[in-house]
């Protein structure tokens, strides 16, 4: 780490963390480290790895009996929490020959859940829902088609043979567990929130039937987890991160740019819920800023606060040389040397411990998450609206052409000043970005290879030209993840909403609506909540064919800086 200016701030932290014996008060879950509003009861995940251990046994069976029944794939259904940990835990340890592939599927894009239809063949799938309040809207959905689909192709007697459900003790989709045959249900510990849940069954059971060493995995986060209970904070590798976070964030170092070797790249994914759903709250929060595409180390801002998860079996030399150059920048830098892949066991706890930390040090509750129900709400209202209507209700765009049209509120219409087209839009809204903003792209579109490419170039244009931070999330995903903090955080946040015309659309079974509609909704929704906080929020909505819209915002996003 080289901290510069903040190495003063972070060394009285850590010796007040000593001083006061604060490790100790978070291992006894002392609620007034952060404000006594109930934080002791969310945090079991500190002492979920013995109670997994115990359950290993039971891993194992339910992992050699689909294999044993020739389950080539499994399909997990959730959002967030439910379904970031087991991505990350497939993507960068699963694998092994003969395991069942992993598909996570956390989109309402229909496009999208037709891909997952179609890349497995139900008779050999074991279709794993995720969710531990049971009641989200994502996970739900999906399980009404796959289940619809299963009864189709597998028939109705043997559907519940093909699912495993993961939810809390006594939620509403026990309750369908139970009344559909579910082939069994895992329990989630109710004092864990979704996020702090990859240590317990929403991630070990799916990593135990991809064929992952969970006995491994828990070791490496035991070792993590003894380390942190160091009562020196200056060498204890949670506590320690967690002071350098929450003090480079009060310093105005808030947006956490996350580097990692590509072997353990996917942990990126994971670790932005984890850092803005815990700290993005009360106007204060941790920006994570994942995949940015890397610019000059002498074009960062004073915004920024690096962090290096290096791999060393898979270290990459360019991206050492560029740490070199941040470095030599005067940027500050974190660097984690990661030993092999189930070193992530390690990770995993070595973050929940460090965003804890980071939450003391802001004087949040890091267990809530406030602002993410406020547009879930909003999209109960559409889809309600939708049940009884039969169609959304009506909008008007700003302006548009054949490519793309734009909607916004009054506010934000009156700060753009007038304009005649959507590229005079876009480039209005840009320019509205200051230094110490970020700019997210938040796409409801189906999360292809190309389309990620697509927004990557245009996340690299605005990186560049506009010299902020730049974040890509794809909706819904990102509600679930780093929506809370875009609501719940300071107002300096510039939003590009993407959405677009679903060339196919999908019914979701036993409801009047598609999942078209409920993405639709979702956008809406989310929206709408941005413009009752007052953000700078433009929405950009292209007609069907998505590859010629992305090209026609290209243009746009490049027109505003020439
Ligand atoms: O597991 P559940 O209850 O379906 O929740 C999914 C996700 O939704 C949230 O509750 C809110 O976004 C996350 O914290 C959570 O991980």
């Amino acid at each position: 780490m080289q901290p510069g200016s903040l190495a003063e701030a972070i060394a009285r932290t850590l010796a007040q963390w000593t001083a006061e014996r604060r490790v100790a008060r978070l291992w006894t879950k002392d609620a007034s480290l952060w404000t006594s509003s109930g934080e002791e009861k969310w945090l079991g995940w500190l002492d979920v790895i013995e109670a997994q251990r115990r359950e290993l046994g039971a891993r194992t069976a339910l992992a050699d009996a689909i294999r044993t029944e020739g389950i080539t794939d499994v399909l997990l259904l959730g959002m967030g929490g439910s379904s970031l940990g087991p991505e990350v835990v497939f993507r960068v340890i699963g694998g092994a020959t003969g395991a069942p592939r992993l598909h996570v599927l956390d989109s309402t894009d229909p496009a999208q859940v037709k891909r997952f239809d179609d890349a497995v063949d139900l008779r050999s799938t074991l279709v794993l829902v995720a969710s531990k309040s049971g009641s989200t809207l994502e996970p739900n959905v999906f399980l009404a088609y796959f289940f619809d689909r299963l009864k189709q192709v597998v028939g109705e007697a043997e559907a519940g043979r093909h699912v495993v459900a993961i939810t809390d003790p006594g939620s509403q989709m026990q309750k369908v567990a139970e009344r559909d045959g579910f082939r069994a249900i895992a329990f989630g510990e109710p004092t864990v929130g979704g996020r702090f849940s990859v240590l317990s069954a929403f991630g070990t059971v799916p990593a135990a039937l991809s064929g992952v060493d969970v006995a491994c995995l828990l070791d490496e986060a035991a070792q993590m987890a003894d380390a942190c209970r160091s009562e020196d904070a200056a060498t204890n590798p949670g506590v320690a991160l967690g002071v350098v976070i929450g003090e480079a964030a009060k310093a105005g170092r808030d947006k956490l740019t996350i580097l990692a070797s590509p072997g353990i790249a996917p942990l990126g994914a994971w670790l932005e819920q984890l850092v803005a759903e815990s700290t993005g709250k009360n106007g204060t929060a941790v920006i994570p800023v994942d995949l940015e595409p890397r610019g000059d180390a002498s074009t960062y801002g004073s915004d920024r606060l690096f962090v290096y998860l290096r791999l060393a079996a898979d270290a990459d030399a360019d991206q050492d040389a560029f740490v070199e150059q941040l470095n030599h920048a005067g940027q500050p830098v974190v660097k984690i040397d990661v030993r092999d892949t189930y070193a992530l066991g390690q990770e995993f706890f070595r973050w929940e411990i460090a965003t804890a930390v980071a939450g003391a040090v802001l004087g949040i509750n890091p267990f809530d998450q406030p602002d993410v129900e406020a547009s879930k709400i909003k999209t109960r209202a559409l889809t309600d609206a939708f049940e009884q209507e039969g169609a959304l209700p009506a909008e008007a765009p700003v302006v548009l052409d054949t490519e793309m049209a734009i909607f916004t509120d009054e506010a934000n219409v009156r700060a753009l000043g007038p304009v005649a087209t959507p590229v005079e839009a876009i480039a209005a809204h840009l320019r509205r970005v200051v230094a110490g903003d970020y700019v997210a792209l938040l796409a409801y579109i189906d999360m292809t290879t190309d389309n990620i490419a697509a927004l990557q170039e245009i996340r690299a244009v605005i990186r560049a030209q506009a010299g902020t931070a730049t974040c890509l999330g794809f909706g819904p995903r990102f509600l679930h993840s780093t929506g809370q903090a875009y609501k719940g955080g300071p107002d300096s946040g510039v939003f590009l909403q993407i959405t677009c015309d679903d060339a196919v659309d999908v019914q979701v079974p036993g409801r009047a609506f598609t999942f078209g509609v409920v993405k639709a909704a979702q956008a809406r929704g989310d929206f709408g909540v941005l413009e009752e906080r007052g953000r700078r929020a433009l929405r950009v909505h292209l007609g069907a064919d998505v590859a010629a819209g992305l090209q026609a915002l290209r243009s746009a996003v490049e027109g505003t800086y020439q």
